[in-house]
């Protein structure tokens, strides 16, 4: 997760700023953002209160002014605030944090072709569907049941995929896809000249709605549960997704967490910019062999441009369910019985 914009300033020398750094205050320390906010509103317009860090007792305090946020630090630095408690806060004109700090660091070269990331099986097609096509996809699933994860919403067709025991159950059909998919369904046969072997008969499909700085944890699809072509489409914001193929065998098919990867001859990590409208096709060692995810970001890295996600992607993943057995070349990361 990238980092906040303002933080507190270093030295003893303080400028002026719309921003207060409010240290021994949050939830940490029993304040809600919410409470936090109303005391701050005696002052002056309260535009937001943010974390500071992830200690859960900083704050920053934004106003839309410079005088609101000098009359707050006069009122209540270092004095028993009894709307917040009674606690003594800590408070200091905030500074913005350079923009070098505010890109993830952990970051790793971004591409803007698959050809150019170089993981056999990984194709990427943009402008896949037209403008149009995009906001009256988006309208059809606006205007159908969201499921609630812990971080973004779901919806399901075709068969259902179940996150805890990540495969779906084959004798429980939901019924066709959608007839809303059928253009995008149409121009699937255009992988096949990227990639013969390309399935284009799918019959599952996910859709995953993710608010800005949401992400996915690495995972490879479940072999027993699909068939070798895996197709994203992505619609509203961009995003980057990144992938690693780990070369001992150990790291099976189980999920680690984005920092494990170093970039060594244990593990490569590669990442590819996704914008809005293109479609992804995961086959071969890429789907069967590379873990994905999308790094819990709110920015992105891409060259030497900062993107900001927007306020939501939705993705479109069409697979097809698997009937036999999985016979890919990769046992390492195969829970298919063979
Ligand atoms: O959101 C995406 O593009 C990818 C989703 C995904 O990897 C999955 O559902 O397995
Ligand atoms: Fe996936």
């Amino acid at each position: 997760m990238g980092l906040p914009k303002f933080t507190r300033p270093k030295g003893g020398h303080e400028e002026l700023s719309s921003n207060l750094y409010v240290a021994n205050c949050g939830p940490a320390v029993g304040l809600t953002l919410d409470s936090i906010e109303s005391a701050f509103s005696l002052y002056g317009t309260v535009k937001g209160v943010y974390p500071a860090d992830e200690s859960g007792c900083r704050v920053i305090v934004s106003y839309d002014d410079e005088s609101s946020a000098q009359t707050a630090l006069k009122a209540l630095d270092r004095k028993t605030c009894s709307d917040l408690g009674g606690r003594s806060l800590h408070i200091r004109y905030s500074v913005q944090r350079p923009l070098s700090q505010v890109v993830p660091t952990d970051s790793v070269q971004v591409s803007l072709e698959a050809s150019e990331m170089n993981i056999p099986g990984v194709y990427l097609i943009h402008d896949f569907i037209s403008a149009q096509e995009e906001e009256q996809l988006l309208a059809a699933v606006d205007a159908r049941p969201w499921h609630n994860l812990a971080k973004r919403r779901v919806q399901h067709y075709g068969y259902e995929f179940c996150y805890n025991i990540r495969n779906v159950d084959t004798q429980q059909r939901l019924g066709e896809l959608p007839s809303f998919v059928a253009c995008v369904l149409d121009k699937v046969p255009v992988f096949q000249k990227l990639d013969e072997a390309a399935d284009v008969s799918l019959d599952q499909l996910t859709v995953n709605e993710y608010p800005s700085g949401v992400g996915l944890s690495p995972h490879i699809d479940t072999h027993s549960a699909f068939e070798g072509s895996i197709y994203s489409l992505s619609l509203s914001g961009p995003c980057i997704m990144e992938f690693r193929r780990y070369s001992n065998t150990n790291a099976c098919f189980g999920d680690r967490d984005a920092e494990s990867c170093d970039n060594s001859s244990n593990c490569i990590r590669k990442a590819i910019y996704l914008p809005p409208r293109s479609m992804l096709l995961l086959s071969g060692e890429g789907r069967y062999a590379w873990q994905h995810y999308i790094p819990h970001h709110k920015i992105d890295m891409v060259k030497d441009t900062i993107i900001r996600r927007g306020s939501r992607r939705v993705s479109f993943t069409f697979r097809k369910v698997r009937k036999g057995p999985c016979q890919c070349d990769y046992p390492q990361f195969c829970d298919s019985p063979r």
